[in-house]
């Protein structure tokens, strides 16, 4: 496919999403009908639908219009390039501009240029402070793909030429000491030794950071409230020997971590919600919360359009319900740490001062934010403790 082809493409799929169609949907959808299409071509176009989605409303703006087409033309200008040189209407090139066209579009506003929602606006610079604009704007990029490495079966120094030799380049970051970000070859992780044979992880650098923090020792009981997938009981369980439970409200999102957890060679018991008080207390309870997603938009856009106010008032509830629930579940000295993938006070630090006044019995043992940049996404973690007495 020409590059003129992939932006008329990525504008029909483009149209799909707009109409409310999932862009993964839409463009798996678009890849089973186009078996023509290359895997370079799906990428590029992959990518042309990301960035789109990632800055919709600023390319909506300087594009002229909501559209597919609103949104390419938004993006080439975007990006300096007349789009009257892609719009040719040559071949599979998009249909030439019309004078409509060529002449609309206008100066983002103050939000529109942030790409955010209006009503988000004051959240995210009461959040952000006056960092927010850098983090809106890192948030309007593509994220690094990033591993970590299983310290069970070896270290960053070691795995890096295995990975290489399966032509993926990558290279050792600060954010944690388990943590590599992808320079080259992220598209063969799939398919190298290293992640086959369970030694890396795809896996977020905040999320290891937040890891590294959390107070685990040796021979503890340790329980992860929200596991989902399991990234976070594969992490813990690769900092120490420990005995590992894993729970999730919905079980069905546990479904890939006993594989997982048998490539990685940690033992993770899976345990239903009706088991967890007799199985516990555990000595260190971890509530990754489910949350609006707003430190990891760079990796799901779509978030970022959907989310309202209410929907985050309710999400509030949802993460007040976990920690109450949970808490009941750490054993005498023990640790309830809270997490979130959340650029949000109103999901991080203002959950853990409403959950301190509503059992002024624990105290937060720390508290801290990880905004998005090029080691990881934006994450908040807290550690909280039964105050003694
Ligand atoms: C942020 S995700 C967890 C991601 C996971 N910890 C990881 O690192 O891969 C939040 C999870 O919380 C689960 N969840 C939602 N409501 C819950 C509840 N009331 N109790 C426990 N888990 C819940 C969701 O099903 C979802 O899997």
């Amino acid at each position: 496919m020409t590059p003129e082809a992939r932006i008329a493409t990525a504008a029909e799929i483009l149209d799909e999403v707009l109409a409310g169609e999932p862009a993964e949907k839409a463009l798996t959808g678009w890849a089973r009908r186009s078996r023509f299409a290359g895997s370079k071509d799906r990428a590029a176009i992959r990518d042309h639908v990301f960035d789109a989605l990632r800055c919709k409303r600023s390319f909506a703006a300087i594009g002229g219009a909501m559209t597919g087409r609103g949104l390419m033309i938004g993006l080439l200008r975007a990006e300096g390039r007349n789009p009257d040189e892609v719009f040719t209407g040559q071949g599979h090139a998009p249909a030439a501009l019309s004078e409509d066209e060529r002449a609309a579009g206008h100066a983002p506003s103050e939000a529109e240029a942030a790409d955010l929602p209006d009503w988000m606006l004051p959240d995210f610079t009461v959040s952000l402070g006056e960092g927010w604009q850098q983090v809106a704007d890192t948030l309007r990029t593509r994220a690094p793909v990033m591993l970590r490495v299983n310290a069970r079966k070896t270290t960053r120094e070691d795995v890096l030429p295995l990975l290489a030799a399966d032509g993926v380049i990558a290279q050792p970051v600060e954010v944690s000491p388990t943590a590599l970000v992808v320079v080259e070859g992220a598209r063969r992780i799939g398919g190298a030794a290293a992640y086959l044979n369970g030694l890396v992880e795809l896996q977020d650098g905040a999320s290891q950071a937040v890891v590294d923090r959390l107070p685990l020792a040796e021979g503890q009981r340790v329980l992860d409230y929200c596991a989902g997938g399991g990234g976070k009981t594969l992490a813990m369980a690769g900092r120490v020997r420990a005995d590992f439970y894993a729970h999730d409200a919905n079980p069905r999102r546990l479904k890939d971590l006993p594989d997982r957890a048998e490539r990685a060679g940690v033992p993770v018991k899976l345990l239903e919600t009706g088991m967890l008080s007799a199985r516990g207390p555990f000595d260190l309870v971890l509530c990754d919360a489910p949350c609006s997603g707003s430190g990891a938009w760079r990796r799901s856009p779509e978030g970022k359009w959907a989310l309202t106010d209410a929907s985050l008032t309710q999400l509030n509830r949802v993460q007040d319900e976990i920690l109450d629930n949970a808490q009941s579940l750490v054993s005498a000295g023990g640790v309830l740490a809270y997490a979130t993938c959340s650029v949000f006070q109103r999901e991080n630090q203002d959950r853990v001062a409403a959950f301190i006044s509503r059992l002024p019995d624990w105290r937060v043992l720390w508290q801290k934010s990880w905004t998005p940049g090029p080691e990881g996404d934006g994450f908040f973690a807290a550690c909280l403790t039964r105050a003694a007495g």
